[in-house]
C-alpha cells in the first residue's frame, strides 16, 4: 500500500475520505462490531464486490452481495424496494451495515438504502470512479431519481467512511474518468483555481488515471467538497456552491432519458451557467471562456442541442434550488466567486442557451 491521504470531513458526524493506491487488502475497519454487510454492486464491478465479501468473511463478518442494475437504471425505486427486502430476509439490525462498490450511482443508491433502512444504518461507500471519489461518495447526499427528476427523493446520510483506492481506477472507461473530470473543474472554478492551472497545464496528465497529476487533482477537489459540506451538511446555505452546472446539468440528463453521462452533462451546465452570469453582468468575457476552453480540452461536451430548449426549461423548474416559481442558479462573480443568481428571466434563461446550442 503506498501512502493514503486522509481528509476529514466535519459535522455532527464526522469522518474520514481515505485516498490511496491498494487500500482494499484489508479493507479499512470502518464498521466495528458489524456482523453482517450489504455489499451493493452492478455487474462491473462483482469481482472487486467478491474479493471484498471473502476478506470481511475470513474477518468473521457475514457477507450479503447484492447485484444491482448498472449506472442510473440502479436508482430506482424498485431497486431500492428490492434492496429493503433482501435485508429484510437477511434480518438486518441497526449494527449491521451497507457497503456501495462502484460509481456514483451504485454508492447514491447504497446510501439511500442505508439511509432508509431501519431510519439509517451505518453505510460506507467503495468508490471506484472519479466522479465518485472526489464528488458522489463525500458528503451524505444519497438518493434516487423518479418522473420527475433526478435524485428528488433521498436523504442527508453521512457515511461513516469513504473509501477511494486509485487502483480501481485503472479498469475506469476513459469516457467515466473524464465525466469525473467536469466535477474536479468544477471544484476548480468554484474554490481552487490551480486545479484549473494543472489541468490547462496538462490535460492528458490530468486524464491519465495511474498519475501524479490525476491524484493531486482528486485530492484537491475532495478538500473542496470537505470543507462546504462540513459546515453546511444540508444544503441550507452555501453547499449550494457544489451545485454549480448542475441546474441545468440535471434537466439534461432527464431530457436524456438518463442515458447521458452525469459528467457530460455537468460539463454543458458549467458553460452554460458562465455564459448566463456573463449575460447577467456578473462575471468578466474571459473567465467565462475559461469554462468552455477547460471542458474542450478535457474532451467533455459544451453544448446540447438547441430544440430542446422548452424540455430543459420544465425540467430546471423542479430543481431543488427553485422557490417556488423563482428558479436560482449558482454563478460566479469572479474566479472562485460563487453566488446566487435570483430568479433570471426566461427570456434572459434562453439568451445564455442559444450561445451554448448548436
Ligand atoms: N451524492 C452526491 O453528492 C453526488 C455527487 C455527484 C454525482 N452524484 C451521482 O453520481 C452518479 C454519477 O456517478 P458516476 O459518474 O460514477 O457514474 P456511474 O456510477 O453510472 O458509473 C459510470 C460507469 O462506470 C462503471 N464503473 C465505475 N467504476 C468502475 C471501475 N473502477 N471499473 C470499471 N467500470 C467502473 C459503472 O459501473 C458505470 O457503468 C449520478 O447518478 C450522479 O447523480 C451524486
Ligand atoms: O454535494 C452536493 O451538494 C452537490 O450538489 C454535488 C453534485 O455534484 C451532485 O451531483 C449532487 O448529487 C447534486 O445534488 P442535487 O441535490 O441537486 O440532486
Ligand atoms: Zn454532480
Amino acid at each position: 500500500m503506498d501512502e493514503v491521504t486522509r481528509i476529514p470531513v466535519g459535522g455532527d458526524r464526522p469522518y474520514d475520505v481515505l485516498v490511496g493506491r491498494d487500500l482494499l487488502d484489508p479493507p479499512p475497519r470502518l464498521l466495528p462490531d458489524a456482523e453482517r454487510v450489504a455489499f451493493l454492486h452492478a455487474p462491473p464491478l462483482k469481482g472487486l464486490a467478491e474479493e471484498l465479501a471473502e476478506r470481511v468473511r475470513t474477518a468473521g463478518v457475514a457477507p450479503l452481495l447484492m447485484e444491482v442494475p448498472d449506472a442510473e437504471a440502479g436508482k430506482h425505486v424498485d431497486v431500492a424496494a428490492a434492496c429493503w427486502d433482501r435485508l429484510g430476509e437477511a434480518g438486518f439490525t441497526r449494527t449491521d451495515a451497507v457497503v456501495g462498490v462502484g460509481g456514483g450511482a451504485v454508492t447514491d443508491l447504497a446510501g439511500f438504502v442505508a439511509a432508509t433502512w431501519l431510519r439509517g444504518v451505518r453505510w460506507v461507500p467503495v468508490a471506484t470512479s472519479l466522479l465518485g471519489m472526489v464528488d458522489a461518495a463525500v458528503g451524505g447526499k444519497t438518493g434516487i431519481n423518479t418522473a420527475a427528476g433526478k435524485n428528488l427523493v433521498g436523504a442527508f446520510h453521512p457515511p461513516a467512511g469513504v473509501i477511494c483506492d486509485l487502483a480501481t481506477l485503472d479498469s475506469l472507461p476513459p469516457a467515466d474518468l473524464a465525466a469525473g473530470m467536469a466535477e474536479v473543474v468544477k471544484c476548480g472554478f468554484i474554490a481552487d483555481p490551480v486545479i484549473l492551472d494543472l489541468v490547462e497545464r496538462d490535460p492528458a496528465a490530468a486524464l491519465d488515471p495511474a498519475g501524479p497529476v490525476t491524484r493531486e487533482l482528486i485530492e484537491r477537489a475532495v478538500r473542496v467538497k470537505a470543507d462546504v459540506v462540513s459546515g453546511d451538511l444540508r444544503e441550507s446555505g452555501v453547499r449550494e456552491v457544489l451545485n454549480y452546472g448542475h441546474t441545468l446539468g440535471h434537466a439534461i440528463e432527464k431530457v436524456e432519458g438518463y442515458r447521458w453521462r452525469h459528467g457530460h452533462a455537468v460539463a454543458v451546465g458549467l458553460v452554460y451557467a458562465a455564459t448566463l452570469a456573463r449575460l447577467a453582468g456578473r462575471l468578466d468575457a474571459a473567465t467565462a471562456e475559461r469554462h468552455r476552453a477547460v471542458v474542450a480540452a478535457l474532451g467533455l461536451p459544451t453544448g446540447y442541442r438547441a430544440d430542446a430548449w422548452p424540455d430543459l426549461l420544465a425540467a430546471m423548474r423542479v430543481d431543488k434550488k427553485a422557490r417556488g416559481s423563482r428558479l436560482r442558479f449558482v454563478v460566479l462573480d469572479g474566479l472562485a466567486r460563487p453566488a446566487i443568481l435570483e430568479a433570471p428571466s426566461d427570456e434572459l434563461l434562453a439568451r445564455a442557451y442559444e450561445e451554448i446550442s448548436a
